[in-house]
């Protein structure tokens, strides 16, 4: 047995009841094979049993009284996976589905997608599994205080900064850093996804969906074609569908379809995103209103966003949404290319059909890279008190997606495996944490 395959059985083994990193893990080593090669000193050094174990976790009781006076109690995490390259960053997720299993998988891509964005960020991540949907705001405050009442003391600006992710937006974020604020007696840039006012980076909010789309214009361009006229599903309505559905469109893209938990709305004449941001940001509804709401668009019940004919996809809402139905339909229609808005959308055997069948395939953690690449740059103004203007940092955005896309698409070529990106995105994250890993000892 080779010695990737020998820590995939050990990963196995270990966590058993963790599916969701075992697959994130599986993908990345699996990839990863011809570099080990390459370099049997990786070996030697046991990399990659310690690239598979979080340096630390922690899990902690969040106990907080809803409206009526009950009292409520949340599990809440942080994983904190690797500080090879810098302090550990990554969103926190607040969804009802969150688990070990689930932060430890987003911890671990986000150590490669950090790499990936050449700025000096460790890979982490946390959550809870607290459902802000339904709550008052009085409620979601005294939850995100004594969520952070607990986390304020494994976080910092030089140690640990978390941000936003699903169910985590700008209120959420709000709260935690007003109470890290009172309990901690400093102001420093410890989250980002800040408000402007208290030190926020102006493009942060539409990073993650622009950054998805510049990556994907990118790809065109050098493949003689552009977003003219294309016709591209995105799925999800939340923070990242919604700015990548207005960046696609700016660049001439029709986008006819959105999604939540619990249906999908088709639009043939295009999405209108006004109307999408006073649904979902200031309504917090359903987007089964937005059919309620505009001529021409058809709601559907359930899953099933793929069914619809489109050239371009962009999953943007969760993991494992795209399945092996799903590409098999998006192959048979006709769609040349996806990319990953979320954190592992689409499953192994989808991803595998995908790339078989001729569709290019750019994984999250190069293609949704933007989010947290902008949280570096917001990290890089508070240290410098000093705030860009949104033309700078969308500039500065836009050149680390172009990057991003070379980094990859030359690290799948030098290996011979021109057009994988998957591989590509891997190695070319993985090269630069290995590398530190390797100089800073056995730790
Ligand atoms: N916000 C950011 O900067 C970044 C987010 N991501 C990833 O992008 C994805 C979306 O995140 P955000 O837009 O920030 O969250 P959000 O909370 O703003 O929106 C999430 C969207 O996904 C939908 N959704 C959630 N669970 C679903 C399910 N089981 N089935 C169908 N739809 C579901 C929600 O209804 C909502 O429309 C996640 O995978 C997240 O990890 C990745 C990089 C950065
Ligand atoms: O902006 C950040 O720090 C984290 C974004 C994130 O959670 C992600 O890239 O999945």
């Amino acid at each position: 047995m080779s010695y990737v395959s020998d820590v995939i059985e050990q990963v196995k083994a270990k966590n058993a009841e963790q599916p969701e990193f075992i697959q994130a893990v599986t993908e990345v080593l699996q990839s990863l094979e011809p570099v080990i090669e390459a370099h049997p000193e990786y070996e030697a050094a046991g990399l990659l049993e310690r690239i598979v174990e979080p340096e630390r976790v922690i899990m902690f009781r969040v106990p907080w009284v809803d409206d009526a006076g009950h009292v409520q109690v949340n599990r809440g995490f942080r994983v904190q996976f690797n500080s090879a390259i810098g302090p550990y960053k990554g969103g926190l997720r607040l969804h009802p589905s969150v688990n070990l299993g689930i932060i430890k998988f987003l911890g671990f891509e986000q150590i490669f997608k950090n790499s990936l964005t050449t700025l000096p960020m460790g890979g982490g991540k946390g959550g809870c599994d607290f459902d802000p949907k339904g709550k008052s705001d009085g409620e979601v405050m005294r939850f995100c205080q004594s969520f952070m009442t607990e986390l304020q003391r494994h976080i910092g600006a030089d140690t640990d900064v978390p941000a936003g992710d699903i169910g985590t937006g700008a209120r959420e974020i709000g709260f935690m850093f007003g109470q890290y604020k009172r309990l901690r007696n400093v102001f420093e840039g410890v989250l980002t996804g800040k408000g402007l006012a208290f030190g926020g980076s102006l493009a942060r909010t539409e990073a993650t969906g622009y950054g998805l789309v510049y990556i994907v214009d990118e790809y065109l361009r050098c493949h003689g074609d552009s977003l003219e006229g294309k016709t591209v599903c995105v799925s999800g309505s939340g923070n990242v569908a919604i700015y990548a559905t207005q960046k696609a469109q700016q660049l001439g893209a029709t986008v006819v379809t959105l999604s939540d938990s619990t249906g999908w709305i088709y639009d043939p004449a295009g999405i209108d995103v006004a109307l999408v941001k006073q649904i979902k940001e200031v309504e917090r509804g359903r987007i089964s209103e937005y059919a309620a709401r505009r001529e021409g668009v058809t709601y559907h019940e359930g899953r099933g966003v793929w069914v619809t004919p489109c050239d371009i996809a962009l999953p943007c809402a969760t993991q494992n949404e795209v399945l092996i139905d799903d590409v098999r339909a998006l192959v048979e229609n006709g769609c040349k290319l996806l990319a990953e808005g979320a954190n592992m959308p689409t499953t192994l055997d989808a991803t595998e059909y995908l790339q078989a069948n001729g569709v290019a395939f750019i994984p999250g953690k190069a293609a949704n890279a933007g989010g947290v690449a902008t949280s570096g740059l917001e990290m890089s103004q508070n240290s410098e008190r000093l705030s860009w203007s949104f033309e700078e940092v969308d500039e500065k955005l836009h050149g680390i997606m172009v990057s991003i896309y070379h980094a990859m698409d030359d690290a799948a070529k030098r290996y011979g495996h021109e057009g994988n990106y998957v591989m590509g995105a891997n190695i070319a994250g993985f090269e630069k944490v290995a590398a530190a890993m390797m100089a800073e000892g056995i730790v």
